[in-house]
């Protein structure tokens, strides 16, 4: 994987190639709080709120994302095309962990009880966002199209099946699925072994 990411942050220096990820330098204007080394993002994502996101090292973030509010990104993560991360309460992502495309992190909501309206452009007497952090711990992976709600923890190794709904809090080393989220089987650890021999 690092060997992969190394070849591609080369293209920003060849002149004769086009590439739709930022340069090195470029990265530093946006004005993130930290980025690490090796970073590649796509021009085609979004950052509102850049000054409060954290970066690490050896992460890849693809088209059409969206990431807003309070974001830490630990090293070696990717970020597929098409997430949307409403970063308003916070959200975590440690070391290897991944997110496949289109999935969505709310990190706060609107109340979708009736008793209040709804949206940013209702003013904020007559709605009622809550919300908390959402943190997904190392070697965690979400499948394509999950929805993560707020507050939620993910635990580590854990995998979640395509177009899963992630309403509450997942243990350790498992495999998760459905609308919401249940135990589909225990997660193997053996990936651990690879991280022991590579690195
Ligand atoms: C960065 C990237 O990698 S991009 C590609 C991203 N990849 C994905 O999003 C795929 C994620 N993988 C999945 O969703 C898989 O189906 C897994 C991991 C949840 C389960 O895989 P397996 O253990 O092989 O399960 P299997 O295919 O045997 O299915 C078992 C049962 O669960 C059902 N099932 C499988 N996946 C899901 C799912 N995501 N949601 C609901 N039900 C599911 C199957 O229909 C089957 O039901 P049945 O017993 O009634 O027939």
């Amino acid at each position: 994987m690092f060997a992969i990411l190394s070849r591609q942050i080369k293209e920003p220096n060849d002149k004769n190639m086009t590439t739709s990820f930022y340069t090195e330098k470029e990265l530093t204007q946006i004005g993130f709080k930290e980025v690490g080394k090796n970073v590649l993002i796509s021009r085609y994502a979004q950052f509102y709120g850049a000054s409060d996101m954290i970066i690490g090292n050896n992460v890849r973030i693809d088209d059409f994302c969206i990431l807003s509010g309070k974001i830490k990104l630990g090293s070696y993560i990717h970020i597929s095309a098409y997430n949307a991360l409403y970063g308003k309460f916070g959200i975590e992502m440690e070391d290897y962990t991944g997110l496949s495309p289109r999935c969505t992190l709310f990190s706060a909501t609107d109340d979708f009880s009736g008793e209040y309206l709804i949206g940013p452009t209702i003013d904020s007497k007559y709605t009622n966002v809550t919300g908390g952090k959402i943190i997904i711990k190392k070697y965690s992976q979400l499948g394509s199209n999950c929805v993560v709600l707020p507050e939620v923890t993910i635990e580590e190794g854990v995998a979640v099946g395509a177009m899963s709904l992630i309403n509450k809090n997942l243990s350790g080393w498992g495999i998760y699925k459905g609308i919401p989220a249940k135990l589909h089987s225990k997660r193997s650890n053996k990936l651990l072994n690879l991280l022991i021999n590579e690195y």
